[in-house]
Parts: C-alpha cells; structure tokens; sequence
C-alpha cells in the first residue's frame, strides 16, 4: 500500500517509488514503495538484510540510488547529496553513535546547527565579530535543544563521560539542532538495556508528539515499535511486505512467515 495514510486525509511527506539499489551483483533494495504522511510516526522494520538500512541511505543522499523515486516536501530529491537533503528538513541518527567522544556534549549539538546556521568556515576560524555573533547564537540554541532533551545540565560534559542512554539522546539533540521535517532513527535502541529503550521509546514519542515532527524508526525492538508507531511498514528482501497498524502486523501470515524463515538462521523474531 502507499495510500492509508493519504486516507486519513494527511498530506505526503514523503513518497518513495520504485526504489532500487544494487551493489555490484547484491540487490539491496529491488524495488521499494512507500508512502509517509506528513506528522505520522511510523516504524520500518524486517529482519535483517532486508534493506532497512540502504533505504535510509538512499532517503538521506549517503548513496545514489540505480532507479526509482524519492519526493520530499514536493521536491525530486533522489540522487542529492546529504547536506542538500538536511537544508531541505532531513535529519538522521545512526546505527552505531556517532559522536565527538572527547568533546562536551554542547559542542556536539552544535555540529548540528553549524551545518545549518553558522557563518562558515573561515568567518569562525578567523574570529570575525559576524561569525562571533552567531557563534553564541548557535550556543543559546543548542541550548534549547539540550533542554527538550533534559540533557541541559549535561551540556559542559563530555560525551564519553555520560551514559549509553544519554549518548543516545545527545545524537538526537544534534538531529534536532538541524530543525527537522523528517527524522529518521536507525535502531536507537542498539547496545541498550530494556529499561533504557522503554525510557528511549517514551523520548521518541514525545519528540513526536510535542515538535509535531514526522518519524521514520528503523527497530529490531518489537516492544518498542508496536508501543509507540501509528503505523509499520515491514521489508523483505528489498521490498515492502506489509503495512499495517501494530496489531495488523503481528497478525499477518506473511510477516510472520518472513520473520520464522529467518529466525531459523538465527535473526530476530517478530512479537
Ligand atoms: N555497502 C554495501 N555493499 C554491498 N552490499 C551491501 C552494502 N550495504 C548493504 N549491502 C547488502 O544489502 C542488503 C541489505 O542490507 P541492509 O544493511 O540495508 O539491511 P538491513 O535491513 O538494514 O539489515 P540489519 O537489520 O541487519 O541492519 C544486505 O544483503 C547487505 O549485505
């Protein structure tokens, strides 16, 4: 499907068709469709290998795809490079954390919003009074961000000094810096215990529900998934499988026979 959500009487966010992707003779991604409204959260999720991770890729300009259609905010944006993709409200956090380990979590933040609002390379090394101005600009702001976060206090420290959980919520205060659209997660509950990922899972929601932002999770948190998305896509094999609500989901032959297929060779199971 690619039409529920347009059901609803939301608007497109973001409209993939025909998505293709193929490294050397692997094809990993055979032709994706997907459809996602404007302030919806929804989950992708599929056992591994299935092209979770290469359609972020492609969704956020890391790779170019071999064929097909990306359409965000009305734009053609298949084949842009990532910072055009971020100016246009596209922001991402990673499988693995991403951050400067040895600088303090405001610095980070910061990283963020520099590559949208700062004054440019050598204004800020050169310490021009125009770079300086927005300098603390950019300081006040992350600020802000760390704030929704909780993480205000935290802002001085170093990253490699705080908690995974928090670590986490530092990458996503630096997704936010960017003033994102679209936010796409890929699996922020990796490496967590399950009280940190039900505490990340009600951090998601809230971003969700209090900045109004659209949300693409990428998760192998079964719990997490069918707690907190409107909605979930399942991949297979480069493809979309199924769409449905959570309980849909878990109800549906197909996926769990996806799912079953693999857990033989030792991936994870659905529900
Ligand atoms: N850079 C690459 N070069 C070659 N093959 C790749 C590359 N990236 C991904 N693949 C292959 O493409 C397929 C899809 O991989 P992808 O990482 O997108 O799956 P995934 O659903 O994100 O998996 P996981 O849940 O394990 O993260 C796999 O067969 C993978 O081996």
């Amino acid at each position: 499907m690619t039409g529920r959500a347009m059901e609803a009487g939301r608007e497109a966010l973001l409209t993939v068709a025909g998505l293709k992707k193929n490294f050397g003779g692997v094809k990993a991604l055979e032709k994706l469709d997907l459809t996602i409204a404007s302030g919806e959260l929804v989950g992708l999720i599929g056992p591994n290998g299935s092209g979770k991770t290469t359609a972020f890729n492609l969704l956020t300009g890391v790779f170019k795809p071999s064929g097909g259609r990306i359409v965000f905010r009305g734009q053609e944006v298949a084949g842009n490079r990532p910072e055009q993709n971020a100016r246009l409200g596209m922001a991402r956090t990673f499988q693995n954390i991403r951050l400067f380990r040895d600088l303090p979590v405001i610095d980070n933040v910061a990283v963020g919003l520099h590559m949208r609002h700062g004054a440019g390379f050598w204004p800020t090394v050169l310490r021009f009074p125009t770079a300086a101005r927005s300098e603390s600009k950019i300081r006040e702001r992350a600020l802000e961000v760390l704030e929704i976060l909780d993480l205000r206090d935290r802002a001085g420290d170093l990253v490699a000094n705080l908690p995974y959980g928090d670590q986490r919520k530092v990458e996503f205060a630096r997704a936010l810096a960017t003033e994102p659209v679209l936010l796409l997660l890929d699996e922020p509950s990796a490496g967590m215990n399950p009280h940190e990922t039900a505490e990340l899972g009600a951090t998601i929601s809230r971003l969700h529900r209090e900045l109004g932002l659209t949300i693409i999770l990428v998760e192998h948190d079964m719990k997490m998934i069918m707690t907190h998305c409107q909605r979930i896509h399942v991949m297979h094999q480069g493809r979309i499988l199924a769409e449905g609500s959570p309980m849909e989901i878990q109800r549906d032959p197909r996926v769990i026979e996806a799912y079953l297929g693999r857990r033989r060779e030792g991936a994870h199971a659905v529900a």
